[in-house]
This record gives structure tokens, sequence and C-alpha cells, in this order.
């Protein structure tokens, strides 16, 4: 996989990808597919931010607009005003290193400024301007594969070949942010579960997650209740897809994700201890 375990420097805040890590959710949003409301005021996001660092969770995810499918978009003083504030008081009052879950150039900018040391961004740096502000703030990026746009992207996804296509989606993104000037180093990539994908898709993008290994970065993977969870369990309510995200994540990890991007940190963390204490057992020998 990796030669050394990469190290991302989130502005001044390290972040070392020697083992699988934990990505905690907080998404300061009123319309979150599966929290949304819960924290939408910066007290309430602090609060359940510093919760998610006590379970264990390695880096903060902040997000101020939700990307589930149909969710409406969110101009970009609204977005800042629900984001900055909590990252000024989560880089005072911490010492997590903080992702800004954001596709706008603006929000990557102020955030940045504010605190975060990482740009989640689910388009892959696509929008107008993108690339030119991840290049310049000199922050780790995730670059994730999305088909279409959140309004529309489930309305019968179709690839002939999932992994193949999002594969090559990965491989051109990442070639596009070192043209701009973004080190390799500071790239992390994402499939993109449920964001264009059904479930038949999104089962096999975790099947043969290990194939994304090749591009030589980090791999993030982000199942937390999401349908695919809700279809497979038959767990409507996304709040009660818990095990089975966690399960999906420790299949994740098997197949070489490094960042598992949760909104249950507690349980994730558990069931890595579980197996990280079994992977430090003697292994049989191959064939
Ligand atoms: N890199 C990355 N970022 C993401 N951001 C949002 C969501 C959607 O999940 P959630 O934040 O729980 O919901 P919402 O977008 O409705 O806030 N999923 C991903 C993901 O899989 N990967």
């Amino acid at each position: 996989m990796f030669q050394t375990a990469p190290v991302l420097d989130c502005n001044g805040r390290e972040l070392v990808l020697d083992r699988p890590r934990v990505m905690g959710i907080v998404n300061v949003t009123p319309d979150s597919f599966s929290d949304g409301g819960a924290h939408d005021t910066t007290d309430a996001a602090f609060d359940h931010a510093l919760r998610l660092l006590e379970e264990g969770a390695d880096i903060l995810d902040i997000g101020g607009e939700s990307t589930r499918p149909g969710a409406d978009d969110v101009p970009e003083e609204e977005e800042l005003r629900r984001v900055v504030p909590l990252i000024q008081r989560l880089a005072r009052e911490t010492s997590a290193p903080i992702s800004i879950d954001t596709f706008k150039p603006g929000v990557m900018r102020a955030a940045v400024e504010a605190g975060a040391g990482m740009l989640n961004d689910v388009y892959g740096l696509r929008r107008e301007g993108a690339l030119d502000a991840a290049a310049a703030l000199g922050v780790p990026v995730v670059l994730m594969h999305m088909l279409g746009e959140p309004r529309s992207m489930q309305d019968a996804p179709h690839y002939d070949d999932v992994v193949g296509e999002v594969h090559r989606f990965l491989a051109e993104r990442i070639f596009a942010a070192e043209m701009a000037g973004i080190d390799k180093k500071r790239i992390v990539i994402d499939p993109g579960f449920g964001f264009g994908k059904d479930t038949a898709h999104n089962l096999v993008l975790l099947a043969q997650l290990e194939r994304f290994g090749d591009l030589g970065v980090p791999v993030l993977a982000g199942l937390s209740r999401k349908r695919t969870i809700g279809q497979i369990t038959g767990r409507d309510v996304p709040r009660e897809r818990v095990h089975g995200s966690v399960a999906a994540h420790l299949v994740a990890a098997q197949r070489g994700a490094r960042l598992l991007r949760v909104h249950d940190v507690a349980a994730t963390v558990d069931a890595l201890k579980v197996w990280e204490a079994v992977a430090a057992q003697p292994q049989p020998r191959g064939p």
C-alpha cells in the first residue's frame, strides 16, 4: 500500500494515516439526511463535535450544506454563517484537525482562514475556481466522485463498469489537481458512495475498493447511515443503521481505506480496535 504512512499537514495539525482513521461528521444543517437539525446552531454543533472527539474521532468534517439527493442549494453567505463560527471555536478550543465539507471556493478560503486544515469537496474541485482555491490554500484535499448533481444523481444512475469509470474519474481529478499545483501528497480520493450510485454500484465499489490503491493516494470511504446500508439491513430510519454502517466501514478498512467518514464514531472506533487487535496477531502464511 504505502512505503511510509501518509502524513497530512492540516493547517499545522497532523493527521497520520498509518492505519484507518475516523473522520467524525458534524453537519450544521437543518436538512442533512440523517442528522439534519440535530446540531444546527454553533453551540449544539460544538458540543456534538466535542462528543465525537471524546469518542475517538481523529478529524472532524464540518458541513454547512446537505448533499443528499434533491437537496436545496445553500447561498454562500448562509453556508459561511453556519460553518465559520464553529470552525473558529473548534480551532481555538480543540487540537483536532478540521475538514470543511464544501465545494464553494469562498467557503474553502474562509474555512481555512478560520482554522480548517482539509478541504472535502464532493465535486472533486470541478466547480469554478475550486482548483485554484485549493492550490492556493495549500491544505490536503479530498477528491470525491459524483455522477451528475445531488439534485438528480440518484435518478437511475447507469455505468458500464462502475469501478473502472469511477477509477478513471479519480485518476483524472488527481491529474487536474497536480496540474493546478496541488502536491499529490496532499490528495485523498473517495469513490463517493451514494453519489450517483445505487446499492448494486455501491456494493461493487466496496468489494473492489482495493483497486483504487494503484492511484497512490489514501482512500476515504463514507457509507455512514446511507440508503445502501438501509436497503441491505431493512433499516428505514438512518439513525438505526449504525451496525450496518460499522460493518461496511470495517470492510472498507480491510480493503485499504485509511479514512472513514462516519456519524457513529464510538461504534466505529471500537470495531477498528478489535480488527487491529486481530491484525496484530501472527497471520496464516500464504499458500
Ligand atoms: N468525501 C465525502 N464527503 C461526503 N459528504 C457528505 C456526504 C453525505 O452524507 P451526510 O453528510 O451524512 O449527509 P448530508 O450530505 O445530507 O449532510 N457523504 C460524503 C462522502 O461519502 N464522502
